[in-house]
Order: structure tokens, then C-alpha cells, then sequence
């Protein structure tokens, strides 16, 4: 009778363990001249590449509210704008709910691309970065000490300069990213 019960809870355990939904990996962005969404479908990749996880790759001004509520991961970027976030990223963040702080212990990563070679990527991912302690999240970088804090790209200067497709040095820093946070979602759970 006990071996019955054990394996009558076995049963129910394990049909338990693979009902439950996949963590939804939520990739967001604002991209006027296509940039930043390239960075955005790379990173995708990198996510989609880990077995276990949905990903959802969306512009920031087809978010609703539930995506953000329904994310276990949010991977958010901005192309540099003045050295700061773009202006529609910022109206975004400030959008998102915070009573009761339902972002907290959400994994975040970010993302930039920005024209120049140190005007203000950087300054863009902390920015995003800080917006997300904020909001109580846990923040994960890139994979490599190059990509530290976050995945970025140079899109208008050197050799960067006139390119149709972004880098491939910056689309791997994004693919690495995606998988990064994947893993790191997984692990959580
Ligand atoms: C209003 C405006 C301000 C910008 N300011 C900067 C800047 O301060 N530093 C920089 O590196 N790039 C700057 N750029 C360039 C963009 O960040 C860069 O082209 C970016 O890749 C655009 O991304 P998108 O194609 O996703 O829109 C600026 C672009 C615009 C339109």
C-alpha cells in the first residue's frame, strides 16, 4: 500500500514539474533607424538557443503591462541619445508598475547602440541599469569582460561607420547575453 502511495506521488509530482509553463524571456526595445533591434534579434537568438525558456521580442510601445507581469527575465535597450536613454525609453520605464514592486526579483539585462566610440553607451546601459534596482531586479551581464554590462555596438563611426548589419563582434556580445540570461533564468527557477 505505501508502494502504491510513493508511486502515486511520483506520478503526481512529476506530472506537476512538467505542466508548469516555460519562463518567458521578454526582449524589449526602442529602435528609430533599426540598430538597436538588430542587437535585439540577436540576444533573441542567443536566448531561444537554450532549451526551456519562451522568448518574447517586442518593441517597447507594444509592451503591455501584462508582459512585463508574465516575464521571468526583462532585457531592455535603448540607442544613446545625448549621451542619456532615449527620451520613449525613459516615458517606457516610468510606465512600468510599482506598487508592490511586481518587478522585484525579475532577472534584467540591457542592451545599447549608440554612434560613437565612448559617447555614452555605457552611460545608457547603467541608466537602464539603475532603473532596474529600482524596481528591485537582479541584474546580469554579458558573458565576457568586454560586454560587462550589457551588450553594445558602435554603429556610426570607423569602421563600424555604413555597415547595413551591425558587427559581428557586437551581434555575438548579444547572442551570448540572451543565452546568458536564459541560463541564469533556468538556474533560478
Ligand atoms: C537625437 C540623437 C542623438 C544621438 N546622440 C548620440 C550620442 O550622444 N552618442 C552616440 O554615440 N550616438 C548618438 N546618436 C546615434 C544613435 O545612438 C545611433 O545611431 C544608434 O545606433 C541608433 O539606434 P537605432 O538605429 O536603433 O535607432 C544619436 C542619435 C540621435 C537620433
Amino acid at each position: 500500500m505505501r508502494k502504491l502511495s510513493l508511486i502515486l506521488f511520483l506520478f503526481a509530482f512529476s506530472h506537476f514539474l512538467f505542466a508548469q509553463e516555460k519562463p518567458l524571456i521578454l526582449i524589449t526595445y526602442y529602435s528609430q533607424s533599426g540598430n538597436t533591434e538588430q542587437m535585439a534579434k540577436a540576444i533573441g537568438e542567443g536566448a531561444q538557443s537554450v532549451e526551456g525558456v519562451d522568448v518574447k521580442l517586442l518593441p517597447i510601445d507594444q509592451v503591455l503591462q501584462d508582459d512585463l507581469l508574465a516575464a521571468s527575465a526583462i532585457i531592455l535597450g535603448s540607442p544613446v541619445y545625448n549621451a542619456n536613454i532615449a527620451p520613449a525609453v525613459q516615458e517606457f520605464i516610468n510606465s512600468w508598475p510599482f506598487e508592490g514592486r511586481p518587478l522585484k526579483d525579475k532577472i534584467g539585462a540591457v542592451f545599447s547602440t549608440g554612434g560613437g566610440i565612448s559617447i555614452g553607451e555605457e552611460l545608457v546601459m547603467l541608466n537602464l541599469m539603475h532603473s532596474m534596482l529600482i524596481h528591485g531586479m537582479i541584474l546580469v551581464g554579458g558573458d565576457t569582460v568586454e560586454s560587462a554590462f550589457g551588450a553594445s555596438a558602435i554603429t556610426g563611426e570607423g569602421p563600424f561607420d555604413l555597415q547595413e548589419e551591425l558587427d559581428p563582434i557586437f551581434l555575438k556580445k548579444g547572442e551570448a547575453l540572451g543565452k546568458r540570461v536564459a541560463e541564469t533564468v533556468l538556474r533560478f527557477r
